[in-house]
């Protein structure tokens, strides 16, 4: 019989179990590695030399004390590892002066993703706004509160963005960049068919309007409205053919063309009990479409229903609901982003204790909230476009 532990593993799985957990502990070394590097500004520094940069020229150009040249190689390494940097041999690259017998440094595309877009360039909120949620995940498995960010805050996630301005501003820029990213690669070429031909459409949560004036920017004969909540939209102009629109989705969704074809500038119009928007003038809309991203993943199913049926009650004559958001269980994922979405969808549940979906799970929904039909019309990434019918 093989010798046994006290754990009862053979020596085999014991010392898989060992490497297991001192993966397991230290996985957050990602994180603090990347906010180190960021810190430092390797990534500028790379971008700023023009070229791969080896590593003497890159420690004196981040004015790393000389007494941590011996270490500093450490971190590159994992930088390496996790696919932020790339190094590059000598051998197959043009040799920079300096040569430290290493290799010269480049940047992969994915970070010059995180240093421009990502959600990485304001760290310091995220830090002290991220971990307190997560850290009151087991307590909220035990209590009754909504979510683990409300176990941490005492306050709903929206409700506490809208009163601490600088986590609000921290959550919208983010978002901003996020949408940014994603639409200009949907809007691109080979996908701009989504929003080809139509007249008209609301961007419900659309927060500070990313999305909507990359789309008119695209299609100027587009009329579009950003329905938002009064605190996101309240200062914000639009243009010619965009409207911002205070207001509450649970209580009501403009239709486009009442908002545009009332002519007397500012007349008020009581949204629900809670809010009241603006009316503008504008053409009259035949055709209405809808738009959500990344909206009905904070939220739970009775609550994504009743939105779902807001748009719905919106719609007159030929229109739909454009959904981009995530589509969990989709064979045609790879693992890198299987875990990409399931990290979201934990994401979801700490902050607002809402969910991502599988097919099945959206097609209730839909079918729920009264609309006859669907289609995941494509997959770009790890969110999914989705068109929903009355
Ligand atoms: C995840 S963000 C998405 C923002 C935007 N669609 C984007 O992709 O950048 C969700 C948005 O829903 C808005 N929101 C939350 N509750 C709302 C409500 N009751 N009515 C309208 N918008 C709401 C938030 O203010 C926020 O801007
Ligand atoms: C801390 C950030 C949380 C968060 C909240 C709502 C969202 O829709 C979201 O989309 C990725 C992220």
């Amino acid at each position: 019989m093989a010798d046994h532990n006290d754990q009862n593993l053979a020596p085999s799985e014991l010392l898989l179990a060992e490497t297991q957990s001192w993966n397991q502990l230290y996985f957050f070394i990602e994180h603090v590695t990347l906010k180190c590097a960021l810190q430092l500004g390797i990534p500028d520094a790379i971008t700023k030399h023009g070229k791969p940069m080896t590593l003497s020229k890159l420690m004196s150009s981040l004015s790393i004390s000389p007494s941590k040249y011996p270490y500093f190689h450490r971190l590159t390494r994992i930088l390496v590892r996790y696919g932020l940097l790339i190094l590059q041999k000598h051998e197959d690259t043009n040799v920079d002066d300096g040569d430290d017998g290493k290799g010269c440094y480049s940047l992969a595309p994915a970070d010059r993703y995180i240093m421009k877009d990502g959600p990485w360039n304001s760290m310091e909120d995220q830090d002290s706004f991220f971990f307190k949620a997560w850290n009151c995940l087991g307590d909220w498995f035990r209590n009754e509160d909504p979510s683990s960010f409300y176990t941490a805050y005492g306050d709903l996630f929206w409700s506490k963005l809208s009163r601490d301005t600088s986590s609000g501003n921290w959550f919208h820029v983010n978002m901003a960049r996020d949408s940014r990213s994603f639409m200009n690669v949907l809007i691109g070429n080979v996908f701009k068919d989504v929003f080809k031909g139509l007249t008209s459409l609301v961007d419900v949560g659309g927060g500070t309007g990313t999305v909507a004036m990359i789309i008119t920017k695209k299609f100027p004969d587009m009329k579009c409205i950003v329905l938002d909540l009064p605190p996101i939209v309240a200062n914000l102009h639009g243009s010619e053919n965009l409207e911002f629109v205070a207001g509450d989705m649970f209580q009501k969704i403009p239709p486009v063309n009442a908002v545009y074809s009332s002519r007397k500038g500012s007349e008020k119009l009581a949204l629900g009990s809670k809010f009241e928007f603006h009316c503008y003038e504008g053409l009259p809309i035949a055709e209405l479409e809808w738009r959500k991203e990344s909206i009905l993943h904070d939220w739970n199913d009775e609550e994504c229903v009743k939105i779902l049926k807001n748009c719905k009650d919106a719609i007159t004559g030929s229109g739909k609901v454009i959904i981009i958001d995530m589509v969990m269980e989709n064979p045609e994922l790879d693992d890198v982003s299987f875990q990409a979405q399931l990290f979201i969808d934990m994401l979801m549940m700490v902050f607002l204790g809402s969910k991502e979906r599988n097919k099945k799970e959206w097609e209730k929904l839909f079918f729920d909230a009264g609309f006859t039909s669907y289609k995941i019309i494509l997959t770009l990434g790890l969110r999914s476009v989705i068109e929903v019918y009355p």
